[in-house]
């Protein structure tokens, strides 16, 4: 076998994420989620077991802030907890990864580390990448914005083949303040069974794959539901064999297949996993335990259990048709006003996103209409010209300043904070520190009430006091410039005949 066939291509292997367009992010100590676990000796789950609120909201302890100390058993990423794993050769799949212990269903088993880069890069990697006819594919998405590159650097994890009917799966956790890939079984894993997660959603290969995994349910081609595999474009050639259906073995019946399938295993000593090979790359799994099987002994390998398949249950967030507004109200929007259009709780990461930007969502999503928070501005003199009392004129003006007030306040909270917002779109996309969106919250709620306010003040007086002469208004009951409809049938005739009429009530 030749040196190609008989190791993976080199690559540099690593257990951290290599942040190759930003810095990694320092964790403000404002935005630090402690728990309130204690320890107890008697019970081991009490140090930030499966009921600590962190592990709960998939945060990591973080270390030196955490109550349980050195206890805490909340810090797996931190402290590359991996299971035990093994390299092996697979027939058409290239390399897979397996299982060298058994692991229980819900067990953390590796972090997917490669590098980070944003999703136009890797977009540009994969086309890259495929011109340079590498067959195997390495990207996988982080999030909206930033896409994990594990083709130079990486750690096992781009090894694990993907499966139709997969026993792992990929969860994000927020460690350290990042957001990070790890692979969970979904099942209970037996040594010697191929690991394998459904790469839908996360594949970002540029080519199209005829997926080998070989689950009745098997969709046909690796990322068959993904983004990147649909904006993908190609071409199948004629001289590429490597992943035809020939080139696996076909079992005719359950009887004819074995019940474990002897596989070509790679099983380095802990020495060869480390060595340089001196073009700057280090082959293999430094930092890990020494691999359970003696070197070149052939090991079983258990095929995958055949489970249903579980869809990703991942939703877009595609804004949908429920848009009621006019194109021309949407163009009337100012920048400024769509800026401050969003804030979301990210329950994954405990931060708050304020969207600066909203056709950020059209640049991944092209077809996608935008959905913009449009509301009429209603003409305060037009209204107030209608009424015949100077108090309730007086009560509007007096409301519609302090909502201008609350407006230009919120601008300018909005100035002062934008480099913070513009430093983490630029590094996270993704969240700002709790002060900052604390800030802006409460000047967005003044804002709210400020609007409310004078909203009430309007129908209160509408409805409740006299107007001013008929041949002082405009058409009759509708006051057309702001958008306000007065009720024509209801209000206005009464009004008309002395009386105001509400809820069905005279007065
Ligand atoms: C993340 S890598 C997995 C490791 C890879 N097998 C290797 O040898 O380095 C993903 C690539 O593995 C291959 N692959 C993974 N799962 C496969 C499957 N079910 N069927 C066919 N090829 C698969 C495809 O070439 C894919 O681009």
């Amino acid at each position: 076998m030749d040196q190609q066939n008989e190791w993976p291509a080199p690559y540099k292997h690593i257990e951290r994420n290599d942040f190759v367009h930003r810095k990694h992010k320092k964790q403000k100590e404002e935005d630090i989620a402690v728990c309130v676990c204690r320890y107890d000796a008697n019970d081991p789950e009490s140090a930030c077991g499966g009921s600590c609120l962190n592990v709960l909201t998939s945060t990591e302890c973080t270390p030196g802030y955490c109550p349980c100390g050195n206890f805490c058993k909340n810090q797996k990423f931190q402290k590359c907890e991996y299971a035990k794993l093994q390299l092996f050769k697979t027939e058409g799949r290239g390399w897979g990864l397996l299982a060298a212990e058994d692991i229980k269903a819900g067990q953390f088993v590796i972090e997917y580390c490669g590098e980070v880069i944003s999703c136009q890069e890797a977009k540009w990697r994969a086309q890259r990448y495929e011109v340079e006819g590498l067959k195997d594919a390495f990207i996988i998405s982080l999030d909206a914005y930033e896409s994990i590159d594990a083709t130079s650097k990486g750690s096992l994890a781009r090894f694990i083949n993907h499966s139709c009917q997969p026993n792992c799966e990929t969860r994000k956790w927020n460690v350290l303040g990042e957001v990070r890939v790890g692979i969970f079984a979904k099942q209970d894993i037996n040594a010697g069974t191929e690991l394998a997660y459904d790469y839908n959603f996360e594949w970002y290969g540029g080519a199209k794959v005829r997926c080998l995994c070989g689950a009745p349910s098997c969709s046909g081609f690796l990322g068959a539901k993904s983004r990147g595999f649909q904006e993908a474009t190609y071409l199948w050639e004629d001289g590429d064999t490597r992943y035809s259906i020939e080139n696996v073995p076909v079992y005719d019946s359950e009887e004819d297949e074995p019940a474990t399938k002897i596989l070509k295993a790679i099983v380095p000593v802990k020495d060869e996993m480390m060595a340089d090979d001196g073009s700057g790359y280090l082959l293999g799994v430094d930092g890990m335990e020494p691999i359970l099987f003696p070197h070149s002994q052939p090991i079983s390998v258990e095929p995958l259990n055949s489970l249903p398949m579980e869809m990703d249950g991942l939703k877009n967030e595609i804004p949908g048709e429920d848009n009621n507004y006019s194109e021309d109200a949407q163009q009337r929007l100012t920048q400024k006003s769509t800026m401050i259009s969003r804030i979301r709780s990210n329950s994954a990461c405990r931060n708050y996103h304020i969207d600066s930007s909203p056709t950020k969502n059209s640049a991944f999503y092209p077809n996608a209409k935008s959905k913009t928070n449009v509301r009429r501005q209603v003409n305060i003199k037009s209204v107030t010209d209608r009424l015949a009392s100077e108090d309730a004129c007086q009560e509007i003006f007096s409301c519609e300043e302090s909502r201008n007030l609350a407006a230009s306040q919120l601008d300018a909270l909005y100035d002062e904070i934008r480099p913070a917002i513009e430093e983490h779109e630029r590094d996270t996309q993704d969240s700002v520190p709790t002060s900052v969106a604390e800030k802006w919250i409460e000047a967005s709620c003044n804002k709210l009430k400020a609007e409310f306010d004078l909203y009430s003040s309007i129908i209160k007086n509408i409805t409740c006091t006299p107007r001013r002469a008929e041949n002082n208004m405009g058409p009759q009951g509708v006051a057309t410039e702001n958008g306000i409809k007065l009720l024509e049938n209801g209000i206005v005739k009464s009004e008309m005949q002395g009386v105001v009429s509400l809820n069905g009530s005279t007065f």
